[in-house]
Formats: C-alpha cells, sequence, structure tokens
C-alpha cells in the first residue's frame, strides 16, 4: 500500500498510473504535480489525482512513492527542483522511454543517486497525450520493466514493483544499458520511421491526393506518428547511440529491398518477406 503517492506530470502514463491505483484501492491518497494550473484542475476533475501542487518540493514532502512522469528531457530540472525535499524513507521512481539518460538526468538533478531510486519503464501507451487520453486500463496485462541500479536498495525495488503489479502489469528486471538496447529496436525504431514516413508523403507535391486514398495499411503503419513530438525528440537525444545503430543496420536492409527490386529478384525479395511474416505471425497475436 502507497500512503501518499506524488505523481510529477500528470499526462498519459502518469495520469493513467494514478487512475490504476486509486481504482484498486492501493493508495490513499494522490498528489499531482505541473507546470500549469488549468491541467492539474483538469487532472483533479477527471478524477485522476485527489489534489494538485505547482511547487513540486512541497509537494513531495510527507510522500512515500514520487513518480517522475514528464518527458526525458524535463526530468534533469524536475530532479534540481527537488534537492533536499525527498523524505528519507521516500522512493523515487521513474517511466521515461530511455533509462541511461533518466539515471544520468536524475543524478545531475539531485546531485546524486538515491539509494531508493527505482529506474522503470511500462512497455504501454498510445498515440495520444495528456491527462484526458489517461485510462485505468493502460497497464493491464502489459509489461513493466524496472532498472534496478548497483547498490540500489532491493525493499524499494520491491515496492514499486508491487506498486506496477497493482495497476495491473507484469514486471520484469533489466540492465540500465541492455533495456536501451532493445527498446531502441522495437519501440524507438518503428516511431522513427512512421514519423519519417508521413514527414516524407507530406512534403510530396500530390499529397492531398496521397492521403485521400490511404487506407488500412497506412493507418497501421503509422498510427504512432500521431506520438507526440517532445516526448519523441527527447527519447531521440536522449537514446543516441543505440538509436543511430538500429537505424544504420535498417538503413542497410532497406538498401538491400530496393537493390533486390531494381535487379527483379522476386527470390530475395519473396525469402525478406517469408522472414518478415514468420518473425511477426511467431511474436504478435
Ligand atoms: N506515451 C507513451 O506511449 C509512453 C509509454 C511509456 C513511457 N512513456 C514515457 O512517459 C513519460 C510521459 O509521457 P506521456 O505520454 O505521459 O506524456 P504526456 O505529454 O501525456 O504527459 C507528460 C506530462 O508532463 C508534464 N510536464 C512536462 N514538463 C514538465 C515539467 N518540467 N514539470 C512538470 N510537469 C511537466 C506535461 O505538462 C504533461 O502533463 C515520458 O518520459 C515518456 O517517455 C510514454
Ligand atoms: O502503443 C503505442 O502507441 C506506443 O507507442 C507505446 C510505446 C511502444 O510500444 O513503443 C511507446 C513508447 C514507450 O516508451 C512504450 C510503449
Amino acid at each position: 500500500m502507497i500512503n501518499r503517492l506524488v505523481i510529477i506530470g500528470v499526462g498519459l502514463v502518469g495520469g493513467s498510473l494514478a487512475l490504476a491505483l486509486r481504482q484498486s484501492g492501493y493508495c490513499r491518497e494522490v498528489i499531482g504535480v505541473g507546470r500549469d494550473r488549468s491541467s492539474l484542475q483538469r487532472a483533479q476533475a477527471l478524477g485522476v489525482v485527489d489534489r494538485s501542487e505547482l511547487d513540486a518540493c512541497a509537494a513531495v514532502r510527507g510522500a512515500d512513492m514520487v513518480v517522475l512522469a514528464t518527458p526525458v528531457g524535463a526530468i534533469e530540472s524536475v530532479c534540481r527542483s527537488l534537492r533536499g525535499c525527498l523524505d528519507e524513507k521516500a522512493i523515487l521512481t521513474d517511466v521515461g522511454s530511455v533509462k541511461g539518460a533518466v539515471v544520468e538526468a536524475v543524478q545531475a538533478g539531485l546531485g546524486m543517486l538515491p539509494a531508493r531510486f527505482v529506474p522503470a519503464h511500462p512497455i504501454a501507451g498510445r498515440e495520444r497525450s495528456g491527462v484526458e487520453a489517461a485510462t485505468a486500463e493502460l497497464y493491464q496485462g502489459r509489461r513493466v520493466i524496472l532498472t534496478p541500479l548497483p547498490g540500489g536498495d532491493p525493499e524499494a525495488c520491491e515496492s514499486v514493483r508491487g506498486m506496477w503489479e497493482a495497476a495491473g502489469a507484469v514486471v520484469e528486471n533489466m540492465a540500465v544499458g541492455h533495456h536501451d538496447e532493445v527498446l531502441a529496436a522495437t519501440s524507438h525504431l518503428p516511431h522513427l520511421l512512421a514519423y519519417t514516413l508521413v514527414s516524407s508523403l507530406s512534403r510530396l507535391d500530390e499529397q492531398e491526393e496521397i492521403f485521400r486514398y490511404a487506407a488500412g495499411g497506412f493507418r497501421d503503419f503509422t498510427r504512432i506518428a500521431s506520438s507526440d513530438p517532445v516526448m519523441w525528440r527527447d527519447i531521440c537525444l536522449h537514446n543516441k547511440g543505440p538509436i543511430l545503430d538500429m537505424l544504420k543496420h535498417f538503413g542497410r536492409d532497406l538498401a538491400t529491398l530496393g537493390e533486390a527490386i531494381d535487379a527483379g529478384d522476386g527470390d530475395r525479395l519473396l525469402s525478406i518477406f517469408q522472414r518478415a511474416k514468420q518473425t511477426r505471425d511467431r511474436f504478435c497475436d
């Protein structure tokens, strides 16, 4: 059980966690922290938080769990505003899509890495953002990755695990660097491809006509290009190495595909498409 939960950044991810924990009765009180009064009032009106605060330092006093749920690029400045404010027993965690850079940002912002900081990443979301998009069911049956740090407090880790399980998630542990490589492949690369495809088509002269005839395939492939641009800018800037590696790998395969089409090499095309179909059919329902 959590007595006082503080969510800094009450948007899709933080708001959904708050809703799930309130619904399951896992926490007594949820305090939302944000930059503007009106969106915090909306969060309160929607029943996502019990009360809200603009001052992060005042909000975390007396909290037993503090969740950083802003875009990754805001974490260092948020932590700077938390210097000297967290109770000794408070557990600090986050939901960022990148882990190495978040650990560095927390350390830089707070001036130290608290033993009770447990980095976390729910592998669940959607292309809409803001508190209006939050739902209590978002994490039901979905994975959450914890990347506990060497020397971190195991009890804090268990508490963060318990919190996510209460929200309906299945929790796994991973090393920070490995997390960033895996997610660059399965989450970051697909978002960049979807964004680039739509951006590239939108610059064609015939874009009005092209988009009029875009149907199911285009919709399925590009849903995630409607995701929040600030969040994805921050992910690119904070997971540079693994993302560039994946882009290079993908670029080579895209060039190979072009060569096979140019050469009329049907066998090569068939083998690429068969391997892709078998792989997707095996891993996705
Ligand atoms: N959207 C997804 O699918 C998804 C999934 C998993 C993890 N994440 C991660 O979760 C985090 C939040 O993403 P989201 O989709 O909920 O975004 P969101 O835009 O819905 O919510 C972010 C909230 O943070 C607030 N915020 C921004 N800067 C702030 C600051 N300096 N101080 C206080 N509040 C601030 C915004 O006003 C907003 O309310 C990101 O780090 C993202 O990488 C997103
Ligand atoms: O379903 C979506 O819309 C998502 O993009 C969610 C998604 C992903 O699966 O890539 C996006 C970013 C996250 O950090 C975790 C999950």
